[in-house]
């Protein structure tokens, strides 16, 4: 499903947010089974700023990039999920490999993702440095992983 109609709605959104000088961050990721990682680097990546935006993937882009097994969860009930947190300020769905286009389309001015990824690896990077922005890494929080959160429930079924 085509989601241009978020996007543009965010798009406007951020245009409204930066005349009131807001600092928009951006993250985004597949969320499929939320835990405390997640929830910690959320809480530091809306510190960063004003606003926080979540790029989501929706289902066919997870299936593509983790496995026709997944997601667990289908695209609206992670989008409840993460819109429900105090964190997240919007969620803004995607059905692309990765969330360039939607980066492009908003150029927020810190891009975050977790510490499992190396800041120049980052998708967008380039895009929301040439923009002016930056990019940060919330530290990893150890011991926390949706495949670890499945692997423990294949144990017990
Ligand atoms: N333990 C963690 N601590 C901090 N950030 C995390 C942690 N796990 C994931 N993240 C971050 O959450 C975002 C979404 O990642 P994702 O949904 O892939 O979580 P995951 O637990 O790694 O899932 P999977 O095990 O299916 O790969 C990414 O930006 C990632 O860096
Ligand atoms: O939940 P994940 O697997 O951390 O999210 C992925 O992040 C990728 C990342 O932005 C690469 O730098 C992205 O390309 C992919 O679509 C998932 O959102």
């Amino acid at each position: 499903m085509n989601h241009s109609t978020e996007w543009e709605a965010a798009r406007r959104q951020v245009e409204q947010w930066r005349e009131s000088g807001k600092k928009i961050i951006f993250t985004n990721g597949c969320f499929d089974l939320l835990h405390p990682g997640h929830i910690d680097y959320l809480t530091k990546a809306r510190a960063l700023g004003d606003v926080l935006i979540v790029g989501l993937n929706d289902d066919d882009s997870i299936r593509r990039l983790k496995g026709q097994s997944r997601p667990i969860t289908p695209l609206q009930d992670r989008q409840v999920m993460l819109s429900a947190l105090k964190s997240v300020t919007l969620v803004v769905p995607f059905e692309e490999d990765t969330p360039l286009g939607l980066i492009k389309t908003l150029l927020p001015d810190i891009l975050v993702k977790g510490g499992d990824y190396e800041p120049d690896n980052i998708v967008g990077a380039v895009e929301v440095r040439e923009n002016g922005g930056h990019v940060s890494v919330i530290t990893f929080v150890d011991g926390h992983s949706t495949t670890a959160l499945i692997k423990r429930i294949q144990e017990i079924g």
